[in-house]
């Protein structure tokens, strides 16, 4: 027991990073609320550095930094967990790279790191990444851009490695004002407009509304791959276009552009809990963008009652960060198993949460995830390093197409042939035309999301899944029709109700009967009846 909380202990974090602790580095935090240019200050320092390395929370901010880097001509690669892009090619990787957070290598020495929404490190699932690249970034310079509440954690967290942090504050480059009234009904939205919901589900039914005032709003939500996010945030974006209107989770909270006048908040709760205020203040900023046709911004509710909440979580003070997330190492895990020889892996990972010790101004991230994944593997034969890999990959679940994929995927590594392209095409059977129904569309959500962790194995096990390159046009594809079925749908149901329905199943039957009109469910359903009896004879 006593070795077992020796290797558990975690308590002094900053050790595990000799790389930087032989540099005396320059902390930075560029501090501010939303859209006040924090963002855009350290990216500055980034370009004129001689070498650097952008830390970003998302793929689709890495590739924009990506993007822009190389724009303004200073050659940038890009890695995120999924993907490795050369400004020229492998051979000669160029001196800036932009990445998301949990690949910043701490061996890697530059002149700048930018880590950006460094308040991150309080998130119970990833905060460890943040907490790692503060802790980690092998920089004489390291800017952090981020939320006033992390200052002190932040200096808490390096005063014992003798580094000193200098804040430059930020202020909003427009104006934010919360409505008087909640909006109360669909016919009050205007052109600019952003409705945040929390469930897909919402969103389908808020676009069904918006779809009765003839309103064809962008739809944004988590699940879809990022270039619909991008396509549709073009399309909201672009003056010419007709469309005006977004309907989109919190999935916007961070990182797309997007010019939007006013944040409609659809609902305060995410399932039955209020959200925190941080998170409201996040979204809320999202109006009014700097140098945009919008530039004050306006958050409002949809429905009236719900505005004096609004105000009261967007008045609270935010809580300055208390502690910053950790998260045991696979070294750790290791070791851990030579002494627990007979121990799952399930069994290692909970002994060490039960056991290992942190210090203040730390806590542990929840392993909720991995757990998951390393249940359903758990009776799969595979070295340790090969299941530590499979458990930490960033693939959801919940969906049975996923899970299944992802024990086949194990199965398959366990028995040392090769996962190849074919081989993975047997196994999804996929379904590749053009989505009809959103049953359809999510389930080609779900092809996407098992292409992703293929690639995302890919990159740590070439040699046993070697289709990489055909499996990201195959992706692309699946995005395609993903983008399309977005569209599509969103068309059929605004332009002519009747259009398209014909060839359509009972599934979709399903979608319209939720808040329809009765009569148009009628004519819908004898349209569809005419249409079985015809096919049945
Ligand atoms: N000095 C500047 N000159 C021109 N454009 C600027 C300047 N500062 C910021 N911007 C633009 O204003 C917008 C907001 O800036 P930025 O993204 O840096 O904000 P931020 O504080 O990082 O916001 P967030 O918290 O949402 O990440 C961007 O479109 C950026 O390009
Ligand atoms: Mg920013």
């Amino acid at each position: 027991m006593d070795d077992l909380r020796l290797i558990s202990d975690l308590k002094h974090p900053h050790n595990w990073y000799p790389d930087a602790r032989v540099i005396q580095r320059k902390i930075f935090f560029h501090a501010g609320p939303t859209n006040s240019g924090k963002t855009f200050s350290a990216l500055k320092r980034f370009r004129e550095a001689k070498t650097g390395v952008y830390c970003g929370p998302l793929k689709l901010l890495a590739a924009e930094v990506f993007t822009r880097t190389n724009e303004l001509g200073v050659a940038c690669d890009m890695v995120t967990g999924e993907e490795r892009r050369y400004a020229v090619d492998n051979l000669h990787p160029s001196a800036h790279l932009s990445s998301t957070v949990e690949m910043l290598s701490t061996t890697m020495r530059v002149d700048v790191a930018v880590i950006d929404e460094i308040q991150m490190l309080r998130d119970e699932q990833r905060g460890w990444a943040w907490t790692r690249a503060l802790l980690g970034a092998a920089a004489d310079e390291v800017h952090l851009c981020g939320e006033f509440a992390a200052i002190d954690i932040v200096k808490k967290l390096v005063a014992p490695i003798g580094e000193h942090v200098e804040v430059i504050e930020y202020e909003r480059k427009s104006k934010l004002t919360i409505a008087n009234e909640g909006l109360g009904k669909y016919d009050k939205i205007e052109n600019g407009d952003c409705i945040v919901c929390f469930s897909k589900k919402s969103i389908y039914y808020t676009t069904k509304k918006l779809d009765e005032y003839g309103i064809k709003p962008a739809v944004i939500y988590g699940d879809l791959p990022p270039s619909t996010k991008l396509g549709q945030a073009a399309k909201f974006n672009d003056p010419e276009d007709p469309c005006n209107v977004l309907v989109a989770t919190d999935a916007i909270g961070m990182g797309l552009n997007l010019n939007i006048r006013r944040i409609i908040f659809n609902s305060l709760a995410r399932q039955t809990e209020l959200i925190p205020n941080y998170q409201a203040l996040q979204i809320a900023g999202r109006a009014g963008r700097y140098g945009t046709a919008y530039a004050d911004g306006i958050a409002t509710t949809m429905r009236k009652e719900d505005i004096g909440t609004l105000k009261e979580i967007l008045a609270e003070p935010i809580q300055p960060i208390k502690a910053a997330g950790l998260a045991p190492t696979f070294d750790q895990i290791e070791t851990f198993s030579f002494h627990l020889p007979q121990a799952s892996f399930v069994r290692l990972l909970d002994m060490f949460m039960a056991v290992c010790s942190l210090s203040d101004h730390f806590f542990i991230c929840t392993v909720q995830e991995m757990r998951a994944l390393a249940e359903m593997i758990e009776p799969i034969n595979l070295p340790l390093k090969v299941r530590y890999t499979f458990c930490v990959s960033p693939l959801n679940i919940d969906h049975k197409l996923t899970a299944t994929a992802f024990v086949r995927m194990a199965r398959r590594f366990s028995t040392g042939s090769p996962l190849t392209y074919d081989w993975l095409e047997s196994v999804l059977q996929m379904n590749e035309s053009p989505p009809k129904t959103f049953e359809q569309l999510a389930e080609l959500e779900r092809y996407y999301e098992v292409m992703e962790e293929y690639l995302w194995l890919s990159l740590r096990f070439p040699d046993m899944l070697p289709d990489e390159e055909i499996v990201r046009l195959k992706s692309k594809e699946i995005d395609q029709l993903i983008e399309e079925g977005v569209e599509n749908l969103l068309l059929l149901m605004t332009d002519n109700p009747m259009q398209g329905k014909l060839v359509s199943s009972f599934d979709s039957l399903k979608v319209q009967l939720v808040p329809d009109s009765f009569g148009k469910f009628i004519r819908i359903f004898t349209i569809q009846a005419l249409f079985l009896v015809l096919k049945n004879r």
